[in-house]
């Protein structure tokens, strides 16, 4: 049987746009009310996702969700004909339309913690969606994030799906963006690694004073109880509060890790060497690479900027692993040389790609926030939806699907235009055809 990872990226919505919704996100904000290019950012997605298929790797795509969310606007009081709600919720309540509009789920990384059957007691592959509750306008993703996953994973004899944790600030949940899975070979049980930025039930415990610490502890091991892990293959790993503070909303913004490589800045985690020698103790015989990158080569605010740790690494077929860079990291001239060094290291990592994702990177999303990584089996390939899945075929379609649906120019104050929710539905109706999907939209329901 063979075992690889899969990488699930999540198609770019039709109402991709800059309203500024997420403290604590230095992009998010700084780009408020700037104009965004829908079209270019789905094209910018589906490149890198096509490229990773080419390279021999194993790609998907999640559908994105319906937006305007006319469902959360109709649940909070407002009525009337579709446009007729547009219109109140845009006088009466911008900021919560703005909220129901955001294109928020093509951050596939946020979409679910999922283990591989390698590592939970029942032996299937187990996702939990992100209940995302820090942040109001993606709160309202897990539901539809739910039925994608289990549109697109779509046979229980393999695949356990679970509901999103409670809608509560203990449980925030930010799903694998807070979770990395260390291991030998993707078919070896391995090490799962839940980074958590405070502790919902001791309030002495360290956090952050200025920005929100998304991920709980408590989140993190109701998941872990929930996929069935172990003990023995389980870390639990604080975050350090001060770089949170820093813009570092998600683990993945300072550390990624690949089998048998962590990537990290020397300032992500507390508690570092204790909480490393746990891993090493729990990962085996074989040594992890970890690979620390020193403030005074690489400083927060450049890691922040350049999004060096919101990098894919990726197993190539040859063995060898490759690093997924946004072009960011090529203009930061600290971060340039580092990855220019980092590949004469003698670390499993020998090469580095770059690619242009500056539509999401400037909402503060990177090449790994677009994916969903899934270690499975060919037998779990094979009982996924295989029109899910990359290859020409569906690139073509897709890219023809965008250019017929997609505007190219969306302005906050374009968020009201009535025409936006017809196109938005005309465009994820046809792309449940597409996907073979079903009806996973409220409004196909
Ligand atoms: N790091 C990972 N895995 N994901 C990045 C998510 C970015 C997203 N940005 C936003 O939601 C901005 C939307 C706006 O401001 O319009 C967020 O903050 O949750």
């Amino acid at each position: 049987m063979k075992h690889f990872e899969a990488n699930f990226d999540g198609l770019v919505g039709p109402t991709h746009n800059y309203a500024g919704l997420s403290f604590g996100n230095v992009a998010s904000f700084s780009n408020a009310s700037a104009v965004s290019d829908p079209k270019s950012a789905a094209k910018q997605g589906l490149k890198k996702a096509k490229a990773l298929a080419d390279m021999g790797m194993i790609q998907g795509m999640l559908a994105p969700q319906e937006r305007p969310d006319l469902h959360t606007l109709r649940r909070i009081g407002f009525s009337g004909t579709d446009a007729e709600i547009l219109n109140k919720a845009a006088k009466e309540a911008p900021a919560l339309l703005r909220a129901c509009c955001s294109a928020s789920s093509m951050w596939t990384a946020n979409a679910a913690t999922v283990s591989p059957s390698a590592d939970t007691q029942d032996g299937k592959l187990h996702f939990t969606p992100a209940n995302l509750v820090d942040k109001l306008h993606r709160s309202i993703e897990p539901v539809t994030t739910g039925n994608i996953l289990a549109a697109t994973f779509n046979n229980s004899r393999y695949f356990n799906h679970h509901q999103h944790l409670p809608e509560h600030s203990s449980f925030g949940d930010e799903g694998a963006a807070n979770h990395t899975r260390l291991c030998e070979n993707y078919g070896n049980a391995g090490v799962e690694l839940f980074v958590y930025g405070q502790e919902a039930t001791n309030p002495s415990a360290p956090k952050p004073q200025k920005y929100p610490a998304r991920q709980t502890l408590e989140a993190s091991q109701a998941i872990a109880r929930l996929h069935g892990l172990s003990e023995e293959n389980t870390v639990y790993l604080p975050q350090n509060p001060d770089v949170i503070d820093q813009g570092v909303f998600h683990n993945d913004v300072i550390a990624v890790g690949n089998q048998n490589v962590l990537f990290y800045h020397q300032q992500a985690f507390l508690d570092t060497q204790n909480k490393f020698d746990e891993i090493q103790q729990k990962f085996g015989d074989s040594k992890v690479h970890f690979i620390e990158v020193p403030t005074a080569k690489v400083s927060i605010q450049d890691a922040v900027k350049s999004y060096l740790f919101n990098t894919q690494i990726i197993t190539l077929p040859s063995g060898e692993m490759a690093i997924i860079a946004p072009t960011n990291c090529q203009e930061n001239p600290a971060v340039f040389a580092y990855l220019n060094e980092l590949v004469t290291l003698g670390t499993p990592i020998k090469q580095v790609n770059y690619f242009d994702v500056k539509q999401s990177m400037q909402n503060g999303g990177g090449p790994a926030c677009l994916r969903l990584r899934v270690a499975m089996n060919d037998m779990e390939l094979a009982a996924v939806n295989q029109n899910t899945l990359m290859n020409d075929a569906l690139f073509t379609r897709l890219n023809t699907w965008v250019d017929k649906h997609y505007r190219d120019r969306l302005s906050v104050d374009d968020l009201a235009d009535p025409q936006l929710i017809i196109e938005s539905r005309t465009a994820l109706d046809e792309l449940t055809q597409i996907m073979k999907l079903g009806s996973v939209y409220q409004f196909q329901k």
